[in-house]
């Protein structure tokens, strides 16, 4: 049966980068995704943002919606101090035995807990099964439409707390209006664009910074 293109990215990483070291799995995921087949990984300049708004968050505890192949998972968990964790969550069960792959081949195993599921169950589990009392950063990549949503039901579930920041890829390519239009308007949310362009593409795109007030 032929090779799905994440498999042939994780196998470029497993022949091309350096088994415990992030930063060249980081790297090897963008020279193939740059030069060989496009794949939706928030990618280096889009992920530069994400850098600088983990360091200056510094979280305890991290969510990621959408690990997709593990990119920004192993991106978000090489900058975590000792003791801290990133939660991500992945829908599609084949995504996530390649993302798997990819974080423990990047040795950031003991940092990263992969759950299997739609946010929408797993969001509500968080606290009681997972032992989270509240999220000091969350990352939005999953479903466009799910943005909007998971954002009302983490403050439904009280899963933020005052100075929480929600960072959200894409808000311009595919697109996510109705999140934005909800935190720009929301009181209880403090907001920060940042233009710039699809991963690996000369197309507009942009990320978006929401600050849970309380
Ligand atoms: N736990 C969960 N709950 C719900 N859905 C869940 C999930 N876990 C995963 N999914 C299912 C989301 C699958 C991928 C989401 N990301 C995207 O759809 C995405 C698409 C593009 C794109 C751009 C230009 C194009 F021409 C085409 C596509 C770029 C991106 O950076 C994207 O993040
Ligand atoms: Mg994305």
């Amino acid at each position: 049966m032929n090779q799905s293109k994440e498999q042939r990215i994780l196998n470029f990483v497993l022949q091309n980068a350096v088994r415990g070291d992030p930063c060249s799995v980081v790297d090897t995921i963008d020279k193939y995704c740059s030069q060989k087949e496009w794949a939706m990984n928030v990618g280096n300049e889009k992920g530069e943002i994400l850098d600088k708004t983990v360091e200056e968050v510094n979280p305890s505890v991290a969510l990621e919606l959408g690990t997709y192949c593990g990119y920004s998972a192993v991106r978000i968990s090489r900058l975590l101090k000792a003791g801290a964790r990133l939660l991500t969550v992945e829908f599609n069960p084949e995504f996530a035995a390649i993302a798997k792959q990819m974080i423990e081949f990047a040795g950031v195993q003991d940092k990263v807990k992969l759950l299997e599921g739609p946010s929408e169950e797993i969001i509500p589990q968080l606290k009681k099964k997972y032992e989270v009392d509240t999220l000091d950063f969350v990352f939005l990549d999953h479903w466009k439409d799910r943005y909007r949503p998971d954002t009302i039901l983490l403050q439904e579930c009280n899963l933020l707390r005052k100075g929480s920041v929600l960072l959200a890829d894409n808000v311009i390519f595919p697109g996510a209006p109705d999140f934005l239009d909800y935190v720009r308007k929301s009181p209880h949310f403090q907001c920060t664009y940042y233009p710039s362009h699809l991963e690996y593409m000369q197309v507009e795109d942009a990320m978006e910074k929401a600050v849970f007030l309380g």
